[in-house]
């Protein structure tokens, strides 16, 4: 029974993985994640210049999932590509992921030169969908700009790249994404990134979890599956084959791992949980998933892929 998977004509042992922001900070994270049963890892978002982020307490677990509004804290597009160059060298043919975002598109345009002039061989993931850099606008919501982007982005880019997506919540718009995502020669779109600006209270201090924003956050965990996997299905049916579906949003075991590839996933990315459990999750998941699929009768994840079933 294989769990193995393959996006952008790569390969990857396991197709799980971290999602960005989560246990990739640093060097000593990425290596953790390196040599954990994940199929990979995705470094988290890099902008142009290193990043301090948003005032603490900005991240905080809750029993159903969690609330950040960590700011684009990050070390800089540079640091990470010359951390991912070493995991490069150490496991060549292992292929992995490097998120960035810029804050126009001439800074996206600058990252992918970088990223183009580097030593990177891996899949690019651009994040268009940052809840939480206060005065800047969720870009995945302004359906002109991410067209806008994309051309930029691909006027400039030519290797393996997707782009990590916000939740939407009405079936116009993933019609109105699809012809646009439709247009571009993608690898991939990531769909879910957090139900941006939730709110968490602490009924006996009766305040807000986290300072940033007047605790306004990003939600993650059990509390989004449902959208999760409405997200990954409602892109399964409308994008070209061409571009695939990584899943990501309330993994917590094998079962939800099922359920997103069922809706038409080809790699799945864990965050809360990852954040809970440390990185050890991935065996579980994998464990969890390979006996799943054991009890059906399936070997491999192309037996279920994208098979969910309608009610005629
Ligand atoms: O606050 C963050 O750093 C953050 N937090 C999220 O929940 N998603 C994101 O894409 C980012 I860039």
């Amino acid at each position: 029974i294989s769990t193995a998977t393959k996006l952008a004509n790569r390969s990857f042992s396991n197709c799980m993985m971290n999602a960005a922001g989560v246990w990739c900070m640093d060097e000593a994270e990425l290596t953790a994640i390196d040599d954990s049963a994940a199929g990979t890892f995705v470094t988290k978002s890099g902008t142009l210049v290193s990043r301090p982020g948003n005032p603490e307490p900005r991240y905080y677990e809750t029993a159903l999932g969690s609330i950040n509004s960590m700011g684009l804290p990050n070390h800089g597009i540079d640091y990470y590509l010359d951390v991912v160059a070493a995991f490069q060298k150490k496991n060549p043919g292992k292929t992995y992921f490097l998120s960035c975002t810029g804050f126009s598109i001439e800074q996206d345009q600058t990252l992918l030169r970088k990223i183009k002039d580097s030593e990177f061989n891996g899949i690019v993931e651009l994040n268009l969908s940052c809840p939480n850099v206060p005065g800047k606008p969720q870009i995945g919501y302004d359906f002109e700009t991410v067209d806008q982007i994309l051309a930029a982005v691909f006027a400039e880019y030519d290797g393996p790249l997707g782009v990590k997506l916000p939740p939407y919540f009405d079936l116009v718009h993933f019609d109105q994404m699809a012809v646009i995502l439709n247009k571009y020669p993608l690898a991939y779109i990531n769909s879910i990134n957090s139900i941006g600006n939730g709110l968490y209270i602490d009924d006996e201090k009766e305040e807000v979890v986290i300072k940033p924003k007047n605790g306004f956050g990003g939600i993650g965990g059990e509390y989004v599956k449902p959208t999760a996997l409405a997200n990954v299905h409602a892109f399964y049916q409308r994008l070209k084959p061409e571009i695939q579906i990584i899943g990501t949003g309330g993994i917590t075991s094998g079962r939800d791992v099922f359920e997103h590839i069922l809706c038409g996933a080809s790699m799945v990315q864990v965050g809360t949980e990852l954040a809970k459990e440390g990185p050890q999750v991935f065996e579980r998941l994998t464990k969890e998933l390979q006996d799943i699929m054991a009890a059906k009768g399936y070997t491999t994840l192309a037996d279920f892929r994208g098979k969910l079933r309608h009610q005629d």
